[in-house]
């Protein structure tokens, strides 16, 4: 039927080439009009298809490229002339796409439909052909098929990206600041983390409501984000737990080096650069604050007069209102979906204005390992899930405090040949050792208390 239809629409087209010859020709100008303008009618209603044609500006560009991306993917399995673009930081750089003119042939509830990729005059066109019968079909379900399978095939190839701000380009006095990004290939996830399952548990649970929360929120009336404090020791996981939040959410992680922001103005600028799906991330927030408050001694040993202060706020440095501000006035302005994680190793450290409620939603502490996490580690570490060594390592690590790091550095294999219980057997000699300290160190401490106390008498 479509050969016939295409033989039919080669006589069409040579009465409209015919009609573009007459038209150079002014005294048959006229008929040329008319021969355009009935062959076009006759075209339409003798073609049992109807064509689509959509503009890449016919408003949405998100539906544009969402069909786009659908036909990509389509096009890369059946089409014959695909068109190749390389993109920048990516594992599989290349990606394929239809060539201009191609047609590729799609089915719907058994209906056939084809797509033509044409460009005329700099704009793009997706045009799509079925049949005329199945008019309120195409238009009311496929289309949106089409655009709601593009999404998800978006989403599903998404590479998850690490931002850092980085001095602009050309910026000799590191005066700007801007995003640079990498593709970010941490294979952390909640799986292979170190923690109690009921912590995990609450975590993910949290983590999932606030990625499905866009009415909720709208409906409470909030901006769609949500600030986590991570605090605990060095090596209790605080940075590996953001490398599993961003993957178990398929967000960008924003690393922002606080310290080499300048002043507020560049925060501002920082952030507004930040795209939704995205969590933002300030580790070690009290050394960015001791910063701070460094800063604000050097000020008062140089005694200057309160208004000259105030200017130097605005203009040398990020002031802790200016960080307020971008986690309860600008970012909330920013649109939505935007996690805001801080790390720190001590949390009486904080200024309280920046950790109470609301501003950080959520406080997880991360802590020593515990039997549970040790279980995690040894599964990841050396596949095994139980061992005779296990409960004298259970005993061992509720007497000591040592971080899963310490836990996971012992329990690696040093060589090919070492097996697992060459590599507890290390785990269990190192959590002696850090028991024994730790008596020591007690014992140490009643010493010195007991004393103290007898000199007081
Ligand atoms: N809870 C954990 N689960 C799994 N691995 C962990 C955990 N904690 C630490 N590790 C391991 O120890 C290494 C250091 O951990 P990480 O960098 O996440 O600690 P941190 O809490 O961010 O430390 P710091 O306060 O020094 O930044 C990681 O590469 C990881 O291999
Ligand atoms: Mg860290």
């Amino acid at each position: 039927m479509r050969t016939l239809w295409a033989q039919l629409g080669s006589i069409m087209g040579s009465l409209m080439f015919l009609s573009a010859m007459l038209k150079s020709f002014p005294p048959f100008s006229l008929i040329s009009d008319y021969l355009r303008v009935y062959t076009n009618r006759l075209t339409s209603r003798l073609s049992p298809y109807v064509r689509i044609s959509i503009s890449e500006y016919s408003g949405d560009r998100q539906a544009f490229s969402a069909i786009q991306t659908y036909l990509s993917d389509n096009s890369s399995r059946r089409a014959n002339r695909l068109k190749g673009n390389f993109l920048r930081n990516t594992q599989n750089p290349l990606v394929l796409t239809m060539d201009d003119d191609e047609e590729i042939s799609d089915a719907f509830h058994g209906i056939n439909i084809w797509w033509v990729s044409v460009v005329k005059s700099h704009e793009m066109f997706l045009n799509l052909t079925f049949p005329k019968c199945h008019r309120d079909l195409i238009t009311s379900q496929y289309l949106n098929h089409v655009i709601e399978e593009g999404k998800a095939i978006a989403a599903r190839k998404r590479k998850i990206k690490l931002y850092t701000n980085l001095p602009g380009r050309g910026s000799i006095l590191l005066t700007s600041t801007e995003w640079r990004d990498v593709l970010f290939e941490h294979p952390a996830s909640f799986d292979t983390l170190a923690l109690h399952p009921e912590k995990k548990e609450e975590i993910v649970k949290d983590l999932v409501k606030f990625k499905n929360g866009k009415d909720y929120y709208a409906k409470m009336g909030k901006p769609w984000k949500r600030g986590y404090l991570l605090y605990g020791p060095p090596g209790t996981g605080k940075s590996t737990m953001i490398a599993a939040m961003a993957n178990f959410l398929n967000y960008d992680i924003y690393d922002l080096e606080l310290t080499s922001v300048k002043n507020n103005m560049m925060l501002r600028k920082l952030l507004i650069g930040i795209e939704r799906k995205s969590i933002i991330v300030i580790e070690d927030i009290d050394c960015s604050l001791n910063l701070t408050e460094k800063r604000k001694e050097k000020k008062k040993k140089e005694k200057k007069k309160p208004e000259e202060e105030d200017q130097d706020d605005d203009n040398c440095k990020v002031t802790l209102s200016g960080l307020l501000n971008f986690i309860d006035g600008i970012w909330s302005a920013l649109g939505g979906e935007r996690i805001i994680v801080f790390t720190t190793n001590y949390l009486d450290k904080l200024d309280p204005a920046l950790i109470r409620r609301g501003r950080m939603d959520k406080h997880i502490e991360l802590s020593y390992c515990c039997y549970e996490g040790f279980k995690v580690l040894a599964k990841n570490y050396l596949d095994v899930e139980s061992h005779h060594l296990f409960g004298r390592i259970e005993g061992l690590l509720k007497e000591t405090e040592m971080t899963p790091a310490d836990v996971a550095e012992n329990l690696m294999p040093k060589s090919m040949e070492e097996d697992n219980e060459s590599c507890l057997k290390r785990l269990i000699e190192a959590l002696e050792m850090a028991k024994e300290a730790r008596s020591g160190k007690k014992k140490k401490e009643d010493e010195d208390e007991g004393n103290r106390q007898g000199q007081e008498i």
